[in-house]
């Protein structure tokens, strides 16, 4: 054993990224498992096939690697399939070495998960002995054994401060072995060292620089750090399971999971968005799986759900934290059944082909420490997460924004146009913060833009927006009149306090208070009128299915909802709005 520590970090000390490291890590451990398998009874009846690192710190995957143990190859090449599909874990895996913090051998054949030994990490899990407990996901599974995995050792990658930022997993061919745990009892203890020897390189070096971030129309933009994710999300898009997009709001994950769908196996079919924001509580379960007409009160036709529009292509489900705890039930059975009930039919179950991507801006972990998001669906919906840095964090991607907002613009106006930033324009952007991220950006070239127009005329085909639009469109965002908003919205929450403290007995629901955009949307309905209103705040797509009536009718009700909650006696200004139906707008667009 020493003498294979000591090999390894004397390749480990030669690496110059963490390609290298992975190989040589997975080189020393493949060795170690096939002498291990040839001095064991399992010699002639079993094979090693492969082995994999997964690097995934905090919320999202960083890198994956992948080595196969047959004689001569050496790492696969990228785009492989088949590789891409062994590069991947499992639900499983995942969830059993986070749980038990130790190494785990899966039987595949037998379905079961065992913690080979307890760590002595503090917060080690008491329970984590050597019992068997059953697969987690059934998905899992199949996968495995789809590529002749019956035998897995899944290892922790420790990082020094008791956190696991990833896994190394090594993969074997032995249906004999099953209700066993092959060599993996015994191996582990002498893999682990070498996982653990590894770590440092591993967590530390810098990943290789990739050839293939080309941007395209989905992803028009992509810096150094999202050319690093990309080898990533291309393997994730191309896979049927669940993908997680964390980040900032405004920083582009719904560009994100628009772009997975067009690099996916789906792409031909449908691309569908469900924004968890924008539905109560008591809908979401219609407004996912759809409802027969008198499933409930108001339920006056068949109405199909996200689920069934998104048949055969993507769903994209924003805020999965907004999910209430009755509906991430049903959501857990179709990410784990694939089937589901369309409500009011309950003798019929349905089946979904569809690919799930799920988008958040909220800390999940936390929501299921407080009991607000359930662990399983957590780690069911944790199997590929990507965490979308902040625009911050990608500052050399700024100008490049800047150019194809100003552009996109431009075009809408005069298709034939040019429009460009002066380099102090873009200097000044790029030196510039972006809590708002992308979104922020994007306003900011708006005002700026607007600002070009203003002195270089409305008709001008060429525009080119200088540091002075910038500087104004900045000092804008930043001007104590912008930020009047912002002030009214602290006293109109200081008085929602006081209201939830004088007035209410128990606790008042924070997710009434997200009641704010109905408060906008019913200004603009009884301004311009509510087809005007949606388009105004991009929401045509509900005006074209006819649903605008429906969604502004439960932002009302939710105003009225927190007024009944805080005690408020008087009904909401927009009562009228209620009414299926277009009322006349109390003012023309113009004014
Ligand atoms: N790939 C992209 N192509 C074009 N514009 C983009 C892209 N990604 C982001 N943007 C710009 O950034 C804005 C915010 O993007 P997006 O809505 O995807 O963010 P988000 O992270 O999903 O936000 P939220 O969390 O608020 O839903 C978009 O309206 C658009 O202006």
């Amino acid at each position: 054993m020493q003498d294979g520590i000591q090999r390894l970090l004397l390749s480990l000390l030669k690496c110059g990224d963490f390609e290298e490291a992975a190989n040589a890590a997975l080189q020393a451990m493949l060795r170690s498992a096939e002498e291990a398998l040839d001095a064991s009874p399992h010699a002639r009846r079993g094979r090693i096939l492969r082995g994999t690192v997964h690097l995934r710190p905090g919320e999202g995957y960083l890198r994956l690697a992948a080595r196969d143990a047959r004689p001569g190859a050496g790492r696969p090449a990228e785009g492989d399939e088949d590789v891409e599909l062994a590069l991947l874990t499992s639900t499983t895996a995942w969830r059993s070495v986070v749980t038990h913090r130790c190494a785990v051998a899966l039987d595949a054949n037998a379905g079961t998960v065992r913690p080979l030994a307890v760590s002595a990490a503090p917060e080690a899990t008491r329970d984590a002995g050597p019992a068997a407990a059953m697969f987690h996901s059934p998905d899992s599974r199949q996968r495995m054994l789809g590529r002749s995995a019956s035998h897995v050792l899944v290892l922790p990658l420790r990082a020094p401060g008791g956190g696991i930022d990833g896994l190394i997993s090594l993969e074997a061919d032995c249906p004999a072995a099953m209700g066993t745990d092959f060599i993996w009892g015994e191996l582990a203890p002498s893999l682990q060292w070498l996982a653990d020897v590894a770590a440092p390189y591993l967590m530390n070096l810098p990943v290789r620089p990739v050839r293939t971030a080309a941007p395209d129309a989905f992803l028009p933009v992509v810096g150094a750090a999202m050319s690093h994710l990309l080898p990533v999300m291309r393997v994730f898009a191309r896979q049927d399971e669940t993908l997680l997009i964390s980040g900032p709001t405004g920083a582009g994950k719904s560009r994100l999971a628009r772009w997975c769908h067009e690099h996916s196996r789906q792409q031909q079919g449908p691309f569908e968005t469900l924004d968890l924001m924008t539905v109560p509580e008591d809908l979401q379960a219609a407004e996912l799986f759809g409802w027969k007409k008198g499933a409930f009160t108001g339920a006056v036709r068949d109405t199909v759900g996200a689920v069934a529009r998104a048949e055969g292509g993507t769903l994209f489900i924003d805020e999965i934290d907004k999910l209430s705890l009755k509906t991430q039930a049903a959501m857990l059975h179709v990410l784990e059944e694939r089937t589901y009930r369309v409500l009011g039919e309950d003798t019929r179950e349905r089946r979904a082909n569809v690919r799930f991507v799920i988008g958040t801006n909220a800390d999940l972990k936390g929501a299921v420490r407080e009991g607000r998001f359930r662990e399983d669906l957590y780690y069911r919906l944790n199997v590929l997460p990507i965490r979308l840095p902040a625009l911050d964090d990608r500052q050399d991607e700024v100008a490049p924004w800047a150019r194809y907002m100003a552009d996109r613009r431009h075009r809408q106006r005069v298709p034939h146009g040019g429009v460009g930033l002066t380099p102090e324009a873009e200097r000044r952007l790029a030196s510039a913060s972006w809590p708002g991220n992308l979104r922020q950006l994007d306003n900011i070239i708006r005002r700026a833009y607007a600002l070009a127009l203003s002195r270089q005329g409305e008709d001008a085909r060429e525009v080119r927006i200088e540091e002075e639009h910038v500087v104004q469109a900045l000092a804008y965002d930043g001007a104590p009149g912008a930020r009047a908003p912002v002030m009214e919205r602290l006293h109109a929450a200081a008085e929602a306090l006081v209201d939830a403290v004088e007035r209410c007995e128990g606790p008042v629901d924070l997710d009434l208070t997200d009641a704010f955009r109905g408060f906008v949307l019913g200004v603009a309905s009884q301004r311009f009128g509510r087809e005007e209103a949606f388009k105004r705040f991009g929401r045509e797509k509900l005006v074209t299915t006819r649903n605008h009536h429906r969604a502004l009718r439960r932002e009302v009700e939710r105003i009225e909802a927190l007024g009944r909650a805080l005690g408020l006696e008087q009904p909401s200004p927009f009562q009228e709005l209620l009414a299926e139906g277009e009322t006349p707008s109390k003012a023309s667009p113009a004014t």
